[in-house]
């Protein structure tokens, strides 16, 4: 099954609830939520009280992509606030093993996210302890940027990887998706698609977020 998940960094800010009950009404269950803390990645975001609000018009999943040093320090935090699945960045954390059990201890789902320097190989003590993959395919920090060819070689690893580990979890994939390239990455492996630019700019938010969920029809979701 195919998952569409909207990136809402892409979205209008002053209009985030607008925007996220525009691809809920047409059948988006997840919602992708950007955090950046200006440290690793080079550029702020939204921080957890923004995050909290978002929960009371998330119907679907809230699925929090932590770019910030240090992850563990905020762990309970974005429980509270009401992150579903929280990912961490493998390079933002001396304790990555910890960091997603403690996830896991507060109740959310755990991911790990690679950028595009870091091979797959990287991921192979931690495979088995995550619920999700996530392959950055443009260097994390802003949306709107052109995808990384390489990045499908990654995910037909981290695909491998799991097959070989007898694992069917999220393979996410996250930067410069769009309607023209969705199918490679879906054979490539990837099965939870992040879209921002692809999705929320322009007018047609619906129709954009429809087009996606039309072409997943055909690969089963
Ligand atoms: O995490 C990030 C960027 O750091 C992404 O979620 C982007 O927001 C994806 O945006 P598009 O490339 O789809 O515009």
């Amino acid at each position: 099954m195919i998952h569409l998940d909207p990136s809402i960094l892409a979205a209008d800010f002053a209009n985030l609830e607008r925007d996220i009950r525009c691809v809920q009404e047409v059948g988006v269950e997840y919602i992708h939520v950007d955090v950046m803390d200006g440290q690793f990645v080079p550029n702020i975001s939204i921080g957890l009280p923004v995050v909290k609000s978002l929960r009371k018009h998330i119907t679907g999943v809230m699925d929090v992509h932590l770019m910030i040093e240090e992850p563990e320090r905020f762990l309970e935090d974005f429980k509270e606030a009401g992150a579903d699945i929280l990912t961490v960045h493998l390079e933002a954390t001396h304790h990555i093993h910890r960091t997603i059990q403690r996830i896991h201890d507060l109740g959310m789902k755990a991911g790990i996210s690679i950028n595009p320097g870091t091979p797959v190989s990287a991921l192979e003590a931690i495979i088995n302890d995550v619920d999700l993959v996530l392959i950055m395919s443009v260097n994390p920090g802003f949306g709107g940027q052109k995808f990384i060819p390489y990045s499908l070689e990654k995910l037909r690893q981290v695909k491998a990887m799991l097959n070989k580990a007898r694992r069917d979890i999220l393979i996410q994939v996250d930067g410069g998706a769009t309607l023209d390239n969705v199918q490679t990455l879906i054979d490539a492996g990837a099965n939870l698609i992040v879209a921002g630019s692809s999705v929320f700019e322009g007018e047609k938010t619906a129709a954009n977020a429809k087009a996606f969920l039309e072409l997943f029809k055909g690969c089963g979701a």
